[in-house]
């Protein structure tokens, strides 16, 4: 029986679209939000598939937390690039996951999956 472990992060970043409409966007921050969703096949004695704290302390590690996205990725650091760069990251470490969603802004964001 399958379960679907869930965990959200934040970080601060800066970014532009290299080329946005035929020319790179004006440089501009976000709070980015990040959620991750990996399966579980079972759980340990304790009842968990996988620790929330110790994924939450794996993507500390590898979000790049108040960086220009533009100086780290050698890609247009667009919400669906950033959520297949952090999936490919997270999978890994965890081969389970499912998809990851990078959200830019509230309203606005991107989902990757294979
Ligand atoms: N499919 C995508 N479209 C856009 C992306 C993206 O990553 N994928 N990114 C941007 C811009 O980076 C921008 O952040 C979004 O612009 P906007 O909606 O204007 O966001 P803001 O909330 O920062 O701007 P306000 O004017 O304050 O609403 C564009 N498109
Ligand atoms: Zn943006």
């Amino acid at each position: 029986m399958p379960w679907t472990v869930i965990v959200k992060r934040e970080f601060q970043a800066a970014h532009f679209l290299t080329d946005y409409h035929g020319a790179p966007e004006p440089l501009h921050g976000h709070t980015w939000k990040v959620e991750v969703y990996i399966r579980a096949d079972s759980l340990d004695s304790g009842g968990m598939g996988f620790d929330f704290v110790e994924i939450d302390g794996f993507l500390k590690e590898i979000l790049p937390d108040y960086t220009l996205l533009n100086d780290i990725f050698d890609f247009s650091p667009s919400a669906e690039n950033v959520a297949k760069w952090l999936y490919h990251k997270v999978k890994d470490r965890y081969p389970t996951v499912q998809k990851v969603v990078v959200w830019e802004t509230q309203y606005c964001g991107a989902e990757y999956w294979e």
